[in-house]
């Protein structure tokens, strides 16, 4: 199987002169189609810089990336339309749901989709699906601010899952949420990430969390390293 996921000596490398940081220092990473792993690290470390990277959010200053099993950065950008891409092929899961508050939890799931234009009516049935996979479809007509923490971070889940993206970046998705509630937040992400064979990256500090990965990441100073394998302890 093809990874869905793939660094190959990315840097990244802030300001010059004497300001110069050099944030990533030849990431080399490989995640695969219905993996969820975990990538921790201090303050500092390189965690946002490295999902924004491969979220193509910045620009990586040098290095290679695969995304989806598509080659997308050579030492530059090889996709046409950054853009585009970032919203077909990427979700997003961040600690705060950021719904749109006038939209209804369906409509905010429907959006991604309306955006990339999908009909109306398959994007409410993919809506309606992802709602019911994630047991809140009796909250589909309600507004964000009428749900809990745990019920609103799952409407983002499947907002994030919406145009059925091979590559889900997380960043912190369980920091506001209760230790019941992380968990099972980490469930559905591995149940999803099962389902539909997407590659998941959970960025995290959570205690609680960390030791359901199967296998886990951690970067220091703009190293990555693989800390808990396929059944081998690597330490870094
Ligand atoms: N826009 C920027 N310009 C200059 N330096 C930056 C910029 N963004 C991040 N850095 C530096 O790059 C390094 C990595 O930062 P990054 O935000 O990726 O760390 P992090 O692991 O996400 O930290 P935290 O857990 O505190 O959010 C840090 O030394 C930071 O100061």
């Amino acid at each position: 199987m093809k990874p869905a996921i793939v660094m190959e000596e990315i840097t990244k490398r802030y300001g010059k002169g004497s300001t110069t940081v050099d944030a990533l220092r030849g990431v080399n990473m490989a995640v695969y189609p219905g993996e969820v792993i975990g990538l921790i690290g201090a303050s500092g470390s390189g965690k946002t810089t490295l999902l924004q990277c491969l979220g193509s959010i910045i620009d990586p200053t040098a290095g290679r990336m695969e995304l989806g099993g598509e080659a997308i950065f050579d030492n530059g950008w090889l996709i046409k339309d950054v853009r585009a891409f970032r919203r077909d092929k990427i979700g997003f899961i961040f600690q705060f749901a950021y719904l749109i508050p006038f939209l209804t939890n369906l409509e905010n799931v429907m959006m991604p989709m309306l955006l990339a234009g999908q009909p109306d009516k398959s994007a409410h049935q993919r809506a309606m699906e992802l709602l019911t996979v994630l047991d809140i479809a009796d909250k589909a007509e309600f507004k964000p601010y009428q749900l809990s923490g745990g019920q609103a971070q799952r409407v983002a889940i499947a907002r994030a899952l919406s145009n059925n993206p091979p590559v889900i970046l997380a960043d912190e998705p369980t920091a506001p949420l209760d230790s019941q509630k992380s968990l099972m937040v980490v469930d559905l992400l591995n149940k999803l990430a099962n389902q539909y064979g997407t590659a998941i990256i959970v960025v995290t500090h959570d205690e609680v969390i960390i030791p359901t990965f199967k296998r886990l990441y951690r970067i220091r100073e703009g190293v990555v390293y693989e800390e808990k394998g396929e059944g081998r302890e690597i330490s870094a």
